[in-house]
């Protein structure tokens, strides 16, 4: 089971998310209570250590997530919106790994499809912290992260249903928007990796030969 904690904004989430056992840690640069400047989230890459550091992005243009991704480290960038094709295609870099983050109603859900390593299936509002039927996506193919609403209480069922390989959360281990829950954290890692899933492993192996 793979897990992501998203939405971190101070060097000690980056340290309860990491002495977790998070595997990845997100960094919110779309409009959000959750947004860091990429100053602040460069410094939050070097705390993140060998944990793979995710930049969350929603619409902003290509140039402008190849020059934080450059300019922080990020070992890899997460794209939420209408994102064509041709925009993962302009993002490939060896440096970081390209993960496709749609709602589950997209009309692709196939990994892969658009170039990404990585496809996130999330909520119709990424970031709401409202949830979904995780069971409509159970029959998903590859490597994939089930997101959008899912808790230190659900995680372990949600991702038994939906068959996820990983998870991703944000609001769900908050005490309030934005402001990130420390025992929540440790809470949801541990749930996550109780959960019975399809997975043998931690890493998805298209995270597996790049760089973190
Ligand atoms: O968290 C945000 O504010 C955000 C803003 C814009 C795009 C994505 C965002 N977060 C992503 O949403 C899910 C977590 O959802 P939830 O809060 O747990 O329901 C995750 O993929 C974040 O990267």
């Amino acid at each position: 089971m793979f897990v992501k904690v998203c939405g971190l904004r101070t060097s000690a989430d980056v340290d309860a998310a990491v002495s977790s056992g998070a595997d990845a840690v997100g960094f919110v640069f779309a409009a959000s209570p959750r947004q860091v400047d990429p100053a602040t989230a460069g410094a939050l890459v070097a705390v993140a250590g060998a944990t793979l550091t995710v930049g969350v992005f929603l619409g902003q243009p290509v140039d402008e997530v190849r020059a934080i991704a450059e300019a922080t480290g990020l070992g890899a960038v997460q794209l939420h919106g209408a994102y064509p094709k041709d925009a993962f295609t302009a993002l490939a870099d060896p440096r970081w790994q390209l993960i496709r983050a749609v709602p589950y109603s997209a009309p692709d859900l196939r990994v892969g499809a658009y170039g990404d390593d990585l496809l996130i299936v999330d909520a119709p509002k990424a970031g709401s912290g409202e949830s979904w039927d995780y069971a409509s996506v159970a029959g998903l193919d590859g490597q994939w992260l089930l997101a959008g609403g899912l808790t230190p209480a659900s995680v372990a069922s949600a991702a038994a249903t939906a068959r996820a390989r990983g998870v991703d959360v944000s609001s769900g281990v908050e005490s309030s928007r934005g402001v990130k829950d420390h025992a929540l954290i440790a809470d949801f890692v541990a749930a996550a990796r109780a959960a019975a899933v399809l997975s043998s492993g931690r890493q998805p192996p298209g995270t597996a030969s790049k760089p973190t």
